[in-house]
């Protein structure tokens, strides 16, 4: 009787053979699946004393969860590519479907290819790296056996962009709402430091079927980390859609705008932007020699070398007349610039989300935002109303105009409401300026975006600004609305919660909080707050009534249920699939209370940009510092970084897991992203620099995901 290394089931298996590990039998569904899998290969790992094994990291296994096969039921194949085969797969305990990209182990000896892992690592830390948003497609978790990684991802079932071009006849605006898209995901890449080196419509997959479908960035396998102004020499692409300056040995970023002019071209004009045949490219560098034009009439990718190909991207002339005749100037002048030869002189993947072209087509759905919040704004005092349309309305209400792509705003949060009736909640303070509105699933992406340590540091921040009451009033009263609408304060005569100015109250308590604080440990802020706003006295608090009415509830202070922003995400604003929502939902509960602290909802909600500017900013980010410094040696090191996470909760839940949990390297690694001087401990300057907003982290960046079929309700 043997296990199988996949599933540990028992069985009879045969001896293994001369220079065959014993752990290469499997059950006959393992069996099956490997064959699927293309593993059969792998799954007999022969023994070789002849390979020299290299120098280096040699390492056994990635550390990924084990038991796949106990989570997963495995359906048909959707798909397969250079790296692994992609499957549908059922969540056992949920009933969700996945896809879940296997990829065979490759193996050096005994130990795992050097060059193997590295792969492995580096798409699975890029896809980490990106967050939550939802113009990537989301790495879901991450399992491997003894034969295989398999890396669970979201289900894209739409097919690829590529598939729709093949199909042809994509509308203008259909073609313009994929490549914001498309935009979008390498915006992004770009400001998280990450060259994508793979544009291409093979990359980018639907959501769904539909027409209208959310389109997402797919496969990292060519991504490399760049830094601003890092110049990259390595070879790396798709032929067609790589940029002069690749073929140069010398890119950076630009080279992902090129790819994505490429993309453009193609979706809009069914064609690429030359002919790469070799006699059609004779002729064009003859007609550029003389001066003149030649007519592109490419119509595939026959009969084409790499180097008659080559030559057409460094120099053969493009055509932006003839394959141009059914589409707009406008959608012509806008994909002009991203064909520039000279990278310098591209326009940036954030720029191009600016271009005229593609907000004329949602200045439209500017308006009915406004109309969608004047309706609300009517509403917004109405906080001890019920339902969950009203929270929404309330939380719509705090804010001005959620579309921050489509309003030609510099990019920051902090572009003003153009709706009057919420000028009450337009003040000059930092986080007046706009709070939430419509904004909130982009926030949560972006949130997402900032890695745990990030949250918990501007967590802290935010916690020390919310002793000034006019500094969060709009927030505290959008978080104050939750809360009661959740039925947290349902006990509170109404007369003391229509008194009382929550903002106030979360001041009061967080400075009576913060005078505990001072001489106690930071773990201790939220029962000190609380105590202290219990303290207040019956009636006079309603964060005390909060605290007290979720004490049984095991909640903290000033906490909302998941449940309320749940229902948010939810009730038809935004089109999220059920997926979706609990991507972006993963990042908030920490501890699995069930609920989100006030200082999380502040550190989500707040304008940092805006906080960053005041002259305060490093004051406050010293406060959090000296606290997080232990042993007060001016230096945070590794241990203390591992305490003040621990003490945050353990930290991650995947979508997979009902409970959070820490990932034992995480903290490590934590601090290897942070340590820029290397010596294993965070200073000031470095903490001060994790907490900055980088000017590219620009909220528009990230889709709104605004319902837009409800426009006309
Ligand atoms: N999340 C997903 N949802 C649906 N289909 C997917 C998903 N991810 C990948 N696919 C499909 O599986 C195919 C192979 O995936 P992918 O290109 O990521 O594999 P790969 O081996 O990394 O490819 P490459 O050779 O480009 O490195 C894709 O062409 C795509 O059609």
């Amino acid at each position: 009787m043997r296990a199988c290394p996949r599933s540990a089931a028992l069985g009879q298996g045969q001896l293994p053979g001369r220079g065959v590990l014993a752990a290469t039998w499997q059950c006959s569904s393992c069996k099956r699946r490997s064959r699927a899998t293309g593993c059969v290969a792998r799954a007999t790992l022969q023994v070789s004393p002849q390979l020299e094994e290299p120098h280096g990291n040699l390492i056994d296994s990635f550390g990924f969860k084990p038991n796949f096969s106990w989570e997963f039921q495995l359906g048909g194949m959707i798909g397969s590519g250079s790296f692994g085969v992609v499957h549908v797969a059922t969540h056992l305990r949920s009933g969700r479907k996945y896809a879940v990209k296997s990829v065979p182990k490759q193996f050096f000896g005994q130990h795992l290819d050097p060059g193997f892992v590295a792969r492995v690592q580096h798409e699975v830390d890029v896809s980490r790296h990106m967050g939550q948003s939802l113009n990537v497609v989301h790495l879901v978790e991450a399992y491997e056996d003894d034969v295989c990684v398999d890396l669970v991802l979201e289900l894209a079932c739409g097919g690829s962009l590529l598939g729709r071009i093949k199909r042809g006849s994509i509308s203008e605006v259909t073609a313009a709402r994929c490549i914001v898209d498309m935009l979008r995901a390498v915006a992004q890449c770009h400001a998280k430091g990450v060259a994508v080196c793979d544009v291409k419509p093979d990359n980018f997959l639907f959501v769904t079927p539909r027409e209208d479908a959310p389109l997402k960035m797919a496969d990292f396998g060519l991504a490399q980390y760049c830094r601003p102004g890092q110049v990259l020499s390595e070879r790396v692409g798709t032929p067609y859609y790589v940029a002069p300056e690749v073929l140069r040995q010398a890119y950076g970023f630009p080279a992902d705008v090129w790819s994505a002019g490429v993309t453009a071209y193609q979706l809009l004009t069914g064609r690429f932007p030359w002919h790469a045949d070799p006699d059609w490219v004779e002729e064009q560098l003859s007609a550029n020699a003389a001066g003149g034009r030649a007519r592109s009439s490419n119509t595939g990718q026959s009969n084409v070398t790499n180097k008659a190909l080559w030559r057409a991207i460094m120099y053969g002339q493009l055509d932006w007349q003839w394959a141009w005749h059914n589409v707009s100037d406008e959608a012509r002048d806008f994909v002009q610039p991203m064909l520039t030869r000279d990278p310098e002189q591209r326009p940036t993947a954030a720029q191009l989300l600016r271009h005229p072209w593609l907000t004329a087509s949602s200045r439209s759905l500017d308006e009915w935002d406004d109309r969608l919040a004047a309706r609300a704004s009517s509403s917004s005092l109405n906080i001890h109303s019920s339902s969950s349309a009203s929270i929404s309305a309330t939380v719509k209400a705090a804010g001005g105009n959620g579309n921050g792509s489509s309003n030609g705003s510099s990019g920051n949060d902090s572009s003003s409401s153009s709706n009057a009736g919420r000028s009450h909640l337009r003040s000059q303070s930092l986080a007046g300026m706009r709070p939430l509105a419509d904004t909130l699933v982009q926030r949560l992406q972006r949130y997402g975006t900032w890695g745990r340590l990030k949250q918990i540091g501007l967590r802290q921040v935010a916690k020390i600004m919310a002793r000034d009451p006019g500094q969060l009033q709009g927030l505290a009263e959008v978080f104050g609305a939750l809360q009661r609408e959740a039925g947290l304060v349902a006990p509170l005569p109404s007369a003391a919660v229509a008194s009382t100015s929550l903002a106030r109250v979360d001041a009061a308590a967080a400075a009576a909080a913060a005078a505990a604080v001072a001489s106690t440990s930071l773990a201790s802020v939220d029962a000190a707050a609380a105590a202290a706003a219990g303290a207040a006295g019956p009636g006079g608090s309603v964060v005390a009534a909060a605290a007290a009415a979720a004490a049984p509830l095991g909640a903290v202070h000033g906490a909302i249920p998941l449940e309320a922003i749940r229902g948010l995400l939810v009730d038809g604003t935004y089109e999220l699939s059920e997926v979706e929502v609990r991507q972006l939902m993963s990042q908030l509960d920490h501890n699995g209370d069930g609920y989100v602290s006030y200082d999380e909802w502040l550190a989500l909600t707040l304008d940092w940009t805006a906080a960053q500017r005041s002259s305060n900013w490093e004051t406050w980010v010293r406060q959090v510092f000296d606290r997080f410094d232990g042993d007060g040696s001016g230096r945070i090191s590794t241990a203390e970084l591992l305490e003040l996470v621990g003490r945050h909760g353990p930290g991650f839940t995947s979508e997979l897991d009902e409970e959070p949990y820490l990932i034992p390297d995480t903290v490590p690694s934590m601090m290897r992203r942070v340590d820029a001087d290397g010596d294993g401990s965070m200073s000031f300057d470095e903490f001060l620099g994790l907490l900055q907003t980088d000017a590219a982290d620009q909220l528009e960046l990230f889709s709104s995901r605004r319902n837009y079929s409800n426009r006309q309700q």
